[in-house]
């Protein structure tokens, strides 16, 4: 992968490169889309990730239609796939692991412990065997969006990180490999995650700056939820707490429902 990068670089084409974990829908072929519209060329990586799941959490029942995942790759144009198995990622002997920085030590943090270390970890690996001009990462993971760029400026790391937008079903869910977990039911629950970020955006719009009155009233709109780990409005540079919102601020949520973990923000 490395001698296919850097040879293309050296005849002047620029490559792109779009880590995901598969189970591809319309977020991560804008994603893609993105991509191809910057750069020369665009690489995807597909690669379950087993370092930032804990113990308990979805790994060996998250979904993995790779025939499926390839035809809809194929079908924007991408021009190589990364498909590495667990033994090429983490052969036996492996230990070193990026430390995390602040930014990623609360909310996914807090409820995740080690999911960052894992997701900087990898990716780091695939910035060193695919050393592109350019990353593409989705806002949807808010907050591992921030790690990964603290991460490429403390490192030196020479790709450039490209933040995309939050690409939403009609109704307004944010699109997430994991909603296909959802029944009938639980869909509707799931958007009142949205909803809760659509109520502090017009709280907000609306002159009500004070941060506890916006999280409580985001909490209130998630009570169906099966278990509420963090409705928060935090600065949107450092995640650092505020208590009103005078400067770029965002509003983030995770939540459970049924057995399904989701998490979805607004830039307020
Ligand atoms: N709705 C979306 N809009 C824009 N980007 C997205 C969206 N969903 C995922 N992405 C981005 O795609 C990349 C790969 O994410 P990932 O494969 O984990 O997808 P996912 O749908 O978020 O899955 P999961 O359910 O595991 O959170 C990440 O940069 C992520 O932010
Ligand atoms: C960036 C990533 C591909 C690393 O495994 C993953 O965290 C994801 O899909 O967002
Ligand atoms: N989208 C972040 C990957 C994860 O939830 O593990």
């Amino acid at each position: 992968m490395r001698d296919w990068c850097r040879a293309r670089q050296s005849e002047g084409q620029t490559v792109g490169i779009v880590p995901t974990m598969g189970a591809l829908h319309e977020g991560h072929l804008s994603l893609v889309r993105r991509g191809k519209s910057i750069c020369d060329l665009c690489v995807a990586t597909i690669f379950v990730n087993p370092t930032q799941f804990a113990p308990g959490e979805d790994l060996s029942r998250y979904p993995r239609p790779l025939d499926r995942d390839l035809e809809m790759l194929r079908g924007e144009g991408i021009d190589a796939v990364f498909l590495p198995t667990d033994e090429i990622m983490y052969p036996e002997g492996f230990g070193t692991y990026v430390t995390v920085p602040p930014v990623g030590m609360s909310l996914e943090g807090a409820s995740r412990p080690e999911h960052f270390r894992g997701v900087t970890t990898v990716v780091n690996k695939f910035f060193q065997i695919i050393p592109a001009d350019s990353a593409f990462f989705g806002q949807k993971d808010y907050q591992q969006l921030r790690v990964v760029e603290h991460m490429v400026r403390d490192l030196n790391i020479a790709t450039e990180i490209v933040p995309c937008d939050i690409v939403r079903e009609h109704d307004g869910l944010a699109m997430s490999s994991r909603n296909r977990y959802l029944s009938d039911d639980e869909r509707k629950i799931a958007l009142s995650l949205s909803r809760s970020l659509a109520t502090a955006a017009e709280m907000c719009d609306s002159g009500e700056t004070r941060v506890a009155m916006l999280e409580q009233a985001m909490r209130s709109e998630l009570t169906a939820c099966t278990k509420l780990d963090y409705a928060v409005v935090v600065d949107a540079d450092t995640l650092e707490p505020i208590e009103v919102v005078d400067c770029r601020a965002v509003a983030l949520v995770a939540a459970h429902v049924g057995t399904t973990r989701l998490i979805d923000n607004r830039i307020l």
